[in-house]
Order: structure tokens, then sequence, then C-alpha cells
């Protein structure tokens, strides 16, 4: 059979009719029935596109003009947002977001899952979109002259978008106390971390407010063992903010594109700070994961607890327990919550948690939850109840297969991925379980990015 060429060549315009929108939010526009992918496009638009990239079975290309234009156009806000990295989104209307969203769910369960059957529940809005991450985490650069710039890598680089002031997700805190370190750290003449070289000091700043409590704390990235006038940089910070409770110097001597390096400590103030969803108070420590849109956590947990339907016999196990969030939740219901998670600090922190909330039903382990498990399991631990909330990458096959060895009646799975959430459900299902409901939550506006709960019972 003669080859099938695609029906584009690189270079060329096209006018395209645009019908869909990937996972990314790119639009879809088809030329013989060969898709082309491009950025900022909407559905239901007419635009000229110069391919970029051919393949193939599929293309790539660049918005050049808008010809028709769709009702669910919107200005975004930010200046750099063609620019920047951070958000995708911020040319479609919330609503349209919204339904991205609700669609890529579904389609992730009658695609992967093949569970078109399961209801998946209109997803969780956010009131005021806007302004809602608690944590930054700014690259910082220098200018040719030498003064010293922060704001996020432009799109597949890294080089720093100069002009950068504000960032509209970002908790308006944090702008103000990414700039105030800037500001005094060029004033004392602290050299930003040259990543060509290998040289220099300062690689990152890091911030993150609690909602509640408006505590902050900031972390000072460098490659150097020592920061160079820690005292004067200090001193000022304290003296102008006093919401500042805690300010953590990490050192990250490697040429990595990891942000993080191995050795932190407190070098002002407190090793947490702290911060509440619903009644439970927590203490975050600098490299504990928690979730950075606080409004919508409440709503997702609350989920979680209302699909865990957790009687006071019940014994609960929450994998990938973080800082134990979920897990005091549920401990509140159940009559013994086993959490289990791989960073030290944040079972430091679980543990310091549970008495901070004068919990004793709960206890929290370090370790891989994949190794953790098929132990518990041979030691006799049979919950009722197993809550998994796994990074983007989902869980490991090892763990599916020790939930499943564990038999308990429910399982609670949150996700941030919907592809590994339903190539696990398919998994769980083969071995006995059904997938009853899906609720996807908004917890990154303006982003691709889609957060998900299931509830998943014994077909027994
Ligand atoms: C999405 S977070 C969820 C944390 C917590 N449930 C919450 O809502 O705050 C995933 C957590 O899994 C942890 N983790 C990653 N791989 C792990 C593994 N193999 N075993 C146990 N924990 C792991 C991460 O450190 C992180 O704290």
């Amino acid at each position: 059979m003669a080859k099938q060429s695609a029906p584009v060549k690189k270079n060329q315009t096209v006018t395209l009719q645009f019908e869909d929108l990937t996972h990314e939010g790119s639009g879809v526009g088809k030329i013989n029935g060969y898709p082309l992918f491009v950025p900022y496009a909407l559905p239901g638009e007419v635009g000229e596109v110069k391919v970029i990239k051919v393949k193939k079975n599929f293309g790539f290309g660049k918005l050049l003009k808008v010809t028709e234009s769709s009702p669910e156009r919107v200005e975004p806000p930010c200046d750099v947002f063609y620019t920047c990295g951070g958000c995708q989104l911020q040319h479609m209307s919330y609503d349209m977001q919204l339904e991205m969203k609700q669609n890529q769910v579904k389609n992730a369960m009658r695609k992967i899952a093949r569970l078109e059957h399961v209801p998946v529940h209109p997803i969780i809005r956010m009131e005021d979109p806007w302004r809602y991450r608690n944590k930054v985490q700014m690259p910082v650069g220098e200018k040719d002259d030498g003064e010293l710039i922060t704001g996020f890598y432009q799109k597949r680089s890294h080089r720093i978008i100069e002009g950068m002031e504000t960032c509209n997700i970002q908790d308006e805190v944090n702008d103000r106390m990414v700039e105030a370190v800037r500001r005094i750290a060029d004033r004392l003449g602290i050299p930003a971390y040259d990543e060509q070289n290998d040289t220099g000091v300062l690689r990152h700043i890091v911030v993150r407010t609690g909602e509640v409590t408006k505590d902050t704390m900031i972390v000072i990235i460098t490659r150097t063992p020592d920061l160079l006038h820690q005292e004067e940089l200090i001193k000022e910070l304290i003296q102008t903010y006093p919401h500042i409770k805690s300010i953590v110097h990490n050192i990250n001597d490697r040429k990595t594109n990891s942000i993080w390096g191995k050795k932190s400590k407190t070098i002002w103030g407190e090793d947490y700070i702290y911060d509440q969803i619903g009644d439970i108070k927590f203490a975050i420590s600098a490299k504990s994961f928690y979730q950075v849109n606080p409004p919508q956590t409440k709503k997702l947990y609350d989920k979680a607890l209302a699909y865990a339907k957790i009687s006071s016999y019940d014994t609960v196990v929450d994998a990938y327990c973080g800082i134990g969030t979920i897990s005091l939740f549920m401990a509140q219901e159940a009559r013994k919550v086993y959490g289990v998670e791989v960073v030290p600090e944040a079972v430091d922190d679980a543990k310091k948690n549970a008495k901070l909330n004068r919990i004793t039903n709960a206890e929290f382990y370090v370790g891989e939850a994949e190794k953790v498990m098929p132990w518990w399991t041979a030691q006799g631990l049979r919950p009722d109840v197993i809550v998994v909330d796994p990074p983007r990458k989902g869980c490991d096959e090892e763990l599916l297969k020790a939930m499943i060895d564990m038999e308990p009646k429910r399982i609670v799975y949150v996700s941030c991925n919907p592809s590994t959430l339903a190539r696990d459900l398919g998994i769980l299902e083969d071995g006995g379980y059904a997938t009853q409901e899906v609720q996807p939550v908004d917890m990154f506006p303006q982003t691709h990015h889609v957060e998900c709960v299931a509830q998943i019972q014994s077909k027994l």
C-alpha cells in the first residue's frame, strides 16, 4: 500500500476551522482528516495558522490570526500570558475551561478505563478563580547590568521573563515577598546563580503563605553553603514584614533543573508555618507537600470523606499521606488511621499535626507506600477503607496489588491526573473493585490541570 503523506508542509500557512481542544488546551483543526494542534485557538473559531511541525499522523501549528472569534475568547488579564509557561487557559472563559476539564475526565474514563457507565459529576468550580495559589517557587537571574530579576521562565526555556511584576494566580502576599527578597538581596549585592557556568549564589525564592493564618515562610535556595549577608537580609525582612514566621536556607549545589537541594536549615523563626482547613490546624515545613488551593482543597477533602463513608468501627489506610491532611480528617470519624508517606519531614509534620489537633487514633510511617502496604498486609492489617492520593504518575502497580490483597470495602482515589487515575481504575476493576462515581474539582484554574476524587467499592 502506498505510504500516505501529511497533507501539509512545514512553514505552510493554512486556514483552519477549530472543532475541539486537547487536554493541554490547544485548539484542534483538521485538514483532510489530519489534525493540527494549535495553542490559543478555541473550538468554533477560524484562524490562519503557520504549520511548524509535521508528524506522520498529526502536526503542530502557530496561530497567526483569528478570523472568526469564539464568544468564549477573553482578554487574558496577565501581561505575560503568551510568553509564560505557567498558565495555559487565560484566553478562554472560565466556563469553557471547566467544560474542557469535565470532558477530559469523561474521555479518560471512557477511552482509558472503558468505564463509560460511571457517572462523572459536574466539576466543582472556584468562586473567584484568581489569586488562589499559596506557594510560589520563583527563579532568580540577573539583567546585563547585574541587577537581580525574578520571574517565571519563558515557555520551554530557562530564560526568565523580565518585567513580570505580578502573577495573577498567586496570593498577593507571595508576590510582595518575592519582590522584597529580590530588592534587599540586590541592594546587598548577592549575585544570582548563573546556570550556564554553574557560578553565583541565589537560585530560587520560595514563599508559602497560610490561607487562614496569613503566616509566611520564605525559603532562599542558594548554590553556596553560606548565604551571603544572611544577617542583614533576615533583619530587614523581619523588621518590615511581621507576618514572616520562618526563614529557611536550602542549599542546592548540583548543576540540575531541580529546584531543591537536600540540605535545609531554619535561619530565623520556626521550622513551620501554620494553616487551617476546616477545623484542623496544620504545621507545614519547607519541603512538605501541601495543597496549593486551600478553598478548593476543603471541597475536595469533604468529598473524599463523604465517599469513604467511615463509621466509628472502621480502620483506614491513607497512602501518600503527606503531612496527614486527609488522614486527620478521616481520624475524626474512624477507629484508627494509618498514614504512609515517603518524605520523612512530611511524616514529622503529620505526627506533629495529630498532636496539635489532639488526635490520638492516627499513626504515621515513613516509607514507599508500595513497600509498606504489602508488609502491613503480611502483618494482618485489613483496613475497611483505603485512601490514595498519589503524584501525577499515579499508583505504583505493587501498591494497587497490595490494596487488592488487603480487601478493603471501599477505596477513595484522589488524583491530579485523569489519565493515570483511569489506568489505575481499570486495574482495580480487574481486581474486584467497581468505580461508583467520579467528582472533578477545579483546583488549578487558568491552567490545564484537573483534580478528581473517585469512589470505588468492592464487588463482593
Ligand atoms: C499529591 S500529594 C498528596 C498529599 C496529601 N494527601 C495531601 O492532600 O496533602 C502526594 C504525596 O505522595 C508522596 N509520595 C510520592 N511517592 C510516594 C511513595 N512511593 N510512597 C509514599 N508516598 C509517596 C509525596 O511526597 C506527596 O506528599
